[in-house]
C-alpha cells in the first residue's frame, strides 16, 4: 500500500490549569501542569497512523532541545515515520495553554515549523510523489504548502488540505487541492460573502465543512449533504478535527466514498473527544471496529 504523507507542523504543548490568571506583575499559584505533543500535522498524522500503523510519513521540523527528543518518541511509539522530520537551530514549536474559566488562552510560538521550507527539500520530493495522498494544514509556512500542492497535483497526487488556523492567502490552495477540510467558524472567514450553501454548491465533492456537534456538510454534485454527529459523553473536545481529518484520509485512501470516509472519520472523532488531550482519545483501528456503528462494508484494513 502507498504511503500517506504529512507536510505539517509539530510541537509541544503546555498546559496550565489554574483558578487564577496573573495580573502585570504579579505572580500566582496554579493547580495542574502537563506537557503533551500536539501541533496539527503531527496530531493528524498521529490520527492517521493509530488506524493504520507504519504507513504515514510525517514532513516537518523540531529543534535540538528536550521536547524534540520526547516528540521524537512520541511518534515512534504511535509508529508515525519520521525519516523526514528535521531538526533545526530554532527552538521545538510550543503551544503555551492556560486553561482557566473554563476556557483556554493560547500562545504559539511556531520556532521550528516557520522553517519548514519547501526549498530546502531533496528526498522529500520523492516521498511525496510516491504517496496516496498528501495532507496539509496551516501551521507551517503558506509558501511551502503552495509549492507541495502544485507538486502534488503536477504528479498526480491527491491532497487533503484542512485550512485551520484559516489565513488569508488559504484560497490560493483550492484549486490544486481535492478536498479542502475548514470547520464552520474558518469556512465562513474564508468565504465571508456567501451562505454556507452557496459555498458548498460552489465546490461539489472537494468542500467538506466540520460543524462541531451537528457533524460535517458537503456537496456531493446533486444535493449538500448533511451527516449528523455522533452524540458523545464529552471529557475534552481538544483534537477532534484533527482526528477527524486523519480518518477521513484513512477512508479515502482505502476507497472509501465521500459520505462513507466522512462517517468513518465521525465515528472516529466519537471516540476521540471522550478521552483528555489532543491525541489522547485517537482511536485505533480495533477500538473502531469495536464500535456498533462501524460497518462492516467500510473494510479498512
Ligand atoms: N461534542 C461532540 N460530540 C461528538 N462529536 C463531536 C463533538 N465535537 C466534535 N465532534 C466531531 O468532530 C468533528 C470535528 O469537530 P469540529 O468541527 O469541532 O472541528 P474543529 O473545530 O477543527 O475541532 P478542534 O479544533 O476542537 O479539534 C465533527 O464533525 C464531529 O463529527
Ligand atoms: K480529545
Amino acid at each position: 500500500m502507498k504511503k500517506i504523507t504529512v507536510v505539517g507542523s509539530i510541537s509541544m504543548d503546555l498546559v496550565t490549569t489554574t483558578n487564577r490568571v496573573p495580573n502585570s506583575g504579579e505572580t500566582v499559584f496554579g493547580e495542574q501542569f502537563a506537557m503533551v505533543p500536539g501541533g496539527k500535522g503531527a496530531n493528524q498524522a498521529v490520527a492517521m497512523a493509530r488506524l493504520v500503523p507504519d504507513l504515514i510519513e510525517m514532513i516537518g521540523a523540531v529543534g535540538a532541545d528536550s521536547f524534540g527528543e520526547e516528540i521524537r518518541k512520541n511518534f515512534t511509539h504511535n509508529h508515525v515515520l519520521i525519516e523526514h522530520v528535521g531538526t533545526v537551530p530554532q527552538t521545538t514549536g510550543i503551544a503555551q495553554i492556560t486553561l482557566f474559566d473554563e476556557d483556554n488562552r493560547i500562545i504559539i510560538i511556531p520556532g521550528a515549523n516557520d522553517a519548514v521550507s519547501s526549498e530546502r527539500f531533496d528526498s522529500e520530493w520523492d516521498v511525496i510523489a510516491d504517496s496516496a495522498l498528501v495532507v496539509l494544514q496551516n501551521e507551517i509556512p503558506h509558501q511551502t504548502n503552495l509549492a507541495v500542492a502544485q507538486y502534488a497535483k503536477e504528479n498526480g497526487v491527491k491532497v487533503l488540505y484542512n485550512p485551520a488556523p484559516a489565513r488569508p492567502t488559504d484560497m490560493e490552495m483550492i484549486e490544486y487541492v481535492d478536498y479542502f477540510t475548514p470547520n464552520e467558524h474558518e469556512c465562513s472567514e474564508l468565504f465571508p460573502d456567501a451562505t454556507l450553501e452557496e459555498t458548498l454548491t460552489k465546490y461539489p465533492n472537494k468542500l467538506l465543512v466540520t460543524l462541531g456537534v451537528k457533524g460535517v456538510t458537503f456537496h456531493d454534485g446533486k444535493a449538500i449533504q448533511l451527516i449528523p454527529a455522533i452524540k458523545a459523553k464529552v471529557a475534552d473536545t481538544t483534537g477532534a478535527g484533527d482526528t477527524w481529518n486523519g480518518a477521513f484520509a484513512i477512508g479515502i485512501t482505502q476507497g472509501l466514498s465521500i459520505k462513507e470516509a466522512t462517517k468513518f472519520a465521525i465515528l472516529a472523532s466519537h471516540l476521540s473527544v471522550q478521552k483528555f488531550g489532543a491525541q489522547g482519545g485517537m482511536p485505533t483501528l480495533s477500538e473502531m471496529k469495536g464500535h456498533e456503528k462501524y460497518e462492516k462494508t467500510w473494510n479498512i484494513k
